[in-house]
């Protein structure tokens, strides 16, 4: 009889929406070469948008969503993997158009594996997942422009969330200058945990009105809520500053003048963490595995929840409640 395994399965017909656990067998799941029983996924907050009826992710029903998994390889046509490696997938179409990581089992082309890296469990490559690594390349991005620990402060924003969480711990590792930007008053002790040296609240940062040019302050943020925020960031970034912008959880439309960039010299670098180039991705996780890695990381930012957990952590992630990282134990 063909193996039977649970996975997390989003449905459409017309203006009929369901979501919830399945039954599935092996011949579900989409015809691809390397066959992994995943033992990892985690909740991003494009998760939460794959969950819902119009979130514009998922580009087929019905559908596993989940755009990170970490697991252990049980069948593979492709040369490069054997049964037994323990493997990461996060990126291209997973979770968008290819049955991704909320599911027991997944198969993926191997162009899109990166192995675990010596160092990482695979529940700590969870705790990171989409989010971590899209900390790390923000990092990777601004330092490549020219930032260091001596440049001045760096302002992270949408602090205690994924990207926020692990761009704060990852930046105060490496010896930043760390504000952490918050709307939850709760959460300052966290923050101070995670290293932030200083917390101000989302409205300090955008005031009553963004002027063209505002106070000098930031050599640098990482930024994952754009909109108002990344306007009043490029107002108020030092001369040469820069901006690494990877999210939208503040809104999309950004409202800026060219006074910042033609007077300050200041830069928006773009962060995608889809298609970053696999010689970048694995650099950087090698770097997670070893002098990126908070000591936070497990304790402190990861929360471990179950497949039947799933739902409410993806509501909670879409109502901008939710605290570092969730990982699902599959
Ligand atoms: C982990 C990564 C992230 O979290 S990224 C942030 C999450 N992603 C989003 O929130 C994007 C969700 N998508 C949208 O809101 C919309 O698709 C849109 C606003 C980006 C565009 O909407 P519109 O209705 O104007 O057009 P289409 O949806 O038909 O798309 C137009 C064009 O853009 C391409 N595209 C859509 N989404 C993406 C994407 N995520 N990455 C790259 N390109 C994207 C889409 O394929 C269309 O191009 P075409 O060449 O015509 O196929
Ligand atoms: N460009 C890329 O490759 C990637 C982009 N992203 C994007 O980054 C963003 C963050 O993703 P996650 O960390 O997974 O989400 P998350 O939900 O864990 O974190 C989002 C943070 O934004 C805060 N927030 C929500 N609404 C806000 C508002 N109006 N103003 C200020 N802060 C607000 C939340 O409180 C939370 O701290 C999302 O937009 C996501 O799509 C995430 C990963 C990769």
């Amino acid at each position: 009889m063909e193996k039977k395994f649970r996975a997390f399965v989003v449905n459409k017909v017309g203006d009929n929406f369901q979501s919830g656990i399945q039954q599935l067998n092996l011949n579900d799941l989409p015809d691809s070469d390397v066959t992994i029983r995943v033992q990892y996924s985690s909740v991003n907050y494009k998760d939460g948008l794959a969950s819902i009826p119009n979130g514009k992710i998922v580009k087929t029903y019905p559908f596993i969503p989940g755009i990170d998994l970490a697991g252990i390889v049980v069948d593979s046509k492709d040369a490069r993997f054997r049964e037994g490696d323990e493997v990461i997938v996060t990126s291209y179409e997973l979770g968008v158009s290819h049955f991704g990581g909320f599911s027991e089992y997944a198969r993926v082309p191997g162009d899109w594996i990166v192995p675990l890296p010596k160092g990482m469990t695979l529940k700590e490559a969870m705790v990171y997942g989409t989010a971590g690594f899209t900390a790390a390349l923000s990092i990777y991005h601004l330092e490549k422009h020219g930032i260091t620990p001596e440049s001045g402060e760096v302002l992270v924003t949408g602090a205690t969330g994924g990207v926020g969480s692990m761009a704060v711990a990852m930046l105060a590792k490496k010896g930043y200058n760390v504000v952490a930007s918050t709307g939850k008053e709760s959460e300052h002790r966290y923050l101070q945990e995670l290293g932030a040296k200083e917390i101000i609240s989302r409205e300090e940062i955008v005031g009553e009105k963004i002027p063209p040019l505002g106070k000098q302050r930031w050599a640098a943020a990482v930024d994952p809520v754009g909109g108002k925020t990344l306007a009043a960031i490029v107002s108020q970034l030092k001369y040469n500053g820069a901006v690494a912008v990877s999210g939208l959880t503040g809104g999309s439309d950004v409202s800026t003048t060219v006074f910042p960039f033609i007077l300050r010299g200041v830069s928006i670098l773009g962060v995608d963490s889809v298609y970053c180039p696999m010689e970048i991705r694995k650099e950087l996780w090698q770097q997670m595995a070893t002098d990126l890695k908070p000591a936070q990381l497990l304790e402190t930012i990861g929360h471990e929840i179950s497949l039947d957990e799933l739902p409410n952590a993806l509501q909670s992630i879409l109502a901008g409640k939710a605290k570092g990282r969730y990982v699902v134990k599959l």
